[in-house]
């Protein structure tokens, strides 16, 4: 009796083990309106998204400095650079604390640091040295500038680029999400592409579901140049807060799917459909990218 009692006991915790620790998995797959607070704003034009993502970027950045000292920014390579124009020009220019932030790259093409293909040439002149003496870009990058290293190949610079992010975790520079384990950057400023790849995960590419790791490579990019490194969902899913930064009329199709719901082209889902943060994930459209919507 007292042993039949035991088994059905024990036969119930695990039971319940088995339903509770799948959950963790569940929410990274969990479509982003369920798990985080969607924003959607939408602009008359570009100039005006600029604008709004200026004042949202440099909110965030104070917040966070007030709170922690620090502000860790995630940036994407593309149209992304020129949409943050505003944010190297007065009140920000001067009001930001631009000493206090770390910057990393969410992808980043396997090139040398000064080809005009890099995502880190074209955000240092395009962003960085504008912003401040204090980020002036003079070779090697200043500590708080996460370039790859250009030397290694695309796998070698993935694994380094992981590496780096783990001793940072480590030392408590980046903290962790308590859901995924992953570093947990205060703000990850995403583009989107017209076929509604993010970062450098494509919609017929199979990084985009990679799970271990933080940090990935591709050498077939369907978007030139083919080799890449990026972030894998798991470590942008874990961001504090999320802005996808998505203007004109190529990208409206995959605004619709991402945004209407549905499946993108021949069946498949958008990688940008699976963007989700821990915080709140907050789109910026102008009118154009909104247009079928
Ligand atoms: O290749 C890339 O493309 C995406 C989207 O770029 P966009 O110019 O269409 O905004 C970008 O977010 C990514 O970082 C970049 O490497």
């Amino acid at each position: 009796m007292a042993a039949s009692f035991f088994f059905a006991f024990r036969r119930a915790i695990f039971t319940i083990a088995k339903l509770i620790l799948p959950l963790g998995g569940l929410y990274m797959l969990m479509p982003s309106k369920s798990r985080a607070k969607t924003n959607i704003l939408k602009f008359k034009s570009e100039d005006q998204v600029a604008a709004a993502l200026a004042k949202y970027v440099a909110d965030l950045s104070d917040k966070s400095i007030k709170e922690k000292g620090s502000f860790s920014v995630v940036l994407s390579g593309g149209s992304l650079i020129h949409t943050l124009r505003k944010l190297v020009e007065d009140p920000y220019k001067t009001d930001v604390e631009w000493s206090k932030w770390l910057i990393f790259w969410v992808d980043e093409r396997v090139v040398p640091l000064d080809d005009p293909e890099s995502n880190f040439k074209q955000a240092t002149d395009g962003f960085i040295s504008k912003a401040s003496t204090n980020l002036l870009p003079v070779p090697p990058p200043p500590p708080n500038i996460y370039a790859i290293n250009d030397k290694k190949s695309p796998k070698g610079a993935a694994e380094d680029y992981e590496a780096r992010l783990k001793n940072l975790v480590q030392i408590k520079t980046i903290p962790v999400s308590k859901a995924s384990g992953c570093p947990k950057f205060d703000l990850m400023l995403l583009g989107m592409g017209p076929d509604g790849h993010v970062a450098s995960l494509f919609p017929s590419r199979p990084q985009r579901k990679e799970k271990k790791k933080w940090v990935t490579f591709i050498t077939d990019s369907p978007k030139p140049p083919p080799s890449r490194i990026t972030f894998t969902f798991p470590v942008i899913n874990s961001a504090s807060e999320i802005a996808m930064v998505v203007t004109g009329s190529e990208v409206a199709d995959a605004v619709k799917v991402a945004l209407g719901g549905g499946r993108g082209w021949g069946g498949t889902t958008l990688p940008c459909t699976e963007v989700s943060a821990e915080g709140e994930l907050t789109w910026f459209l102008d009118k154009d990218a909104a247009s079928k919507l």
